[in-house]
């Protein structure tokens, strides 16, 4: 639906030239939720607003639905920015309008009137649950609650995509979980494609389906979250998992556990999909003579599935252990014999 070819802005200033976005090819399909995540500087405000063309790109295509919209005139335009919704950090409200009115005011622009309007406006108020706070004025709302006012404004004439610019970074976690949650369930209610950029990775883990990352202007890696999670190649992109992943899975505490375990094998396994979600080891103790103790692991859960890593300590019979083993690599785990006893 979003396709991205060559994409590049760059800006000029007196002190010498800035290129904000250096060559972005990417395609971005409907009804997904698509994360872009890189640090202060990478690019990614400048890429997400030539998305709706608050960015002019220097050169490069914005094709939405088949049409590049860097060639359409300002009436299209206009037209083509209604099927785009979009939601800022700082929430850019009408500080003097109430609730209801900084979500009755694109629809007024659009030439929406009267009991249409009024509809519409109670509709999206209870869409991002903020009945009973109508005629509140911003001031008087938290940073979440702004931010639903924000979501319902950008819903308001039904777009296809809604644009995320760093929504939840001004909020804290518990807020930020929440807004999380809407997003969720906006996507799935209205089927909207959603397109988000941030510098957090744990908003990547807990709604995105796919990735991209970004330094100096360009996408150095992309694919599905759980892929990307999994298998990380850039230096970029672990540097950002480590947000996530605790200091626990470290060499050292490998090592750890090599040396305070007791007798038995001891075996990695790693997860991904829905093999995580498989009573794996229930199966193992009751179909194979062999005993199974759990030293330590960590499951973790991302839009599309689980992915994780389980260490387990086998001891029993040769035979047994080793059929216990093939049985594994059948189930779609990843198994490493770390130590043999
Ligand atoms: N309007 C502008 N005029 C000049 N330079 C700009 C402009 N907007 C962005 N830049 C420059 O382009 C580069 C990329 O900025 P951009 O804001 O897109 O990055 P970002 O990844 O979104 O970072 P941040 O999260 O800090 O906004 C930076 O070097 C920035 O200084």
């Amino acid at each position: 639906m979003i396709t991205l070819k060559g994409l590049k802005k760059v800006f000029e200033l007196k002190s010498g030239a800035v290129t904000a976005v250096d060559g972005v090819d990417l395609t971005i399909e409907k009804g997904g939720i698509f994360g872009i995540i890189g640090y202060s500087g990478a690019g990614k405000s400048t890429l997400i607003r030539m998305l709706n063309m608050l960015e002019r790109p220097t050169s490069g295509e914005v094709n939405i639905d088949g049409e590049d919209i860097s060639k359409l005139s300002k009436k299209e335009l206009r037209k083509s920015r209604q099927e785009m919704g979009m939601i800022f950090q700082h929430f850019n409200l009408l500080w003097s309008r109430t609730v209801y009115d900084n979500i009755a005011f694109p629809l007024e622009i659009a030439g929406v009137k009267g009991t249409e309007k009024d509809q519409r406006v109670k509709e999206l108020i209870k869409l991002v649950g903020l009945e009973g706070r109508d005629t509140s004025y911003p001031s008087q709302l938290s940073g979440g609650q702004k931010q639903r006012v924000g979501i319902a404004r950008a819903l308001a004439n039904n777009p296809k995509v809604l644009l995320c610019d760093e929504a939840t970074s001004a909020l804290d976690p518990k807020t930020t979980e929440s807004i999380l949650d809407l997003l969720v369930d906006i996507n799935q209610k209205l089927k909207l494609t959603i397109v988000l950029i941030t510098h957090e990775m744990h908003v990547i883990r807990k709604i995105c389906s796919e990735v991209a990352v970004m330094e100096n202007g360009q996408i150095v890696e992309k694919g599905p979250v759980l892929d990307v999670f999994r298998h990380p190649k850039e230096e970029m992109t672990k540097e950002f998992l480590k947000q996530i992943t605790e200091q626990d899975d470290t060499e050292e505490t490998i090592q750890e556990l090599l040396s305070d375990a007791g007798s038995g094998d001891i075996v990695q396994l790693t997860f991904s999909g829905t093999s995580a979600e498989r009573p794996l080891i229930s199966e193992l103790i009751r179909t194979f003579k062999i005993d199974v103790s759990i030293l330590h692991g960590k499951i973790t859960k991302v839009q599309g599935g689980s992915y994780g890593t389980l260490f387990i300590q086998i001891t029993g019979d040769e035979v047994e252990k080793k059929k216990a083993l093939d049985y594994i690599m059948t189930k779609e785990v990843e198994a490493e014999v770390l130590r043999r006893d």
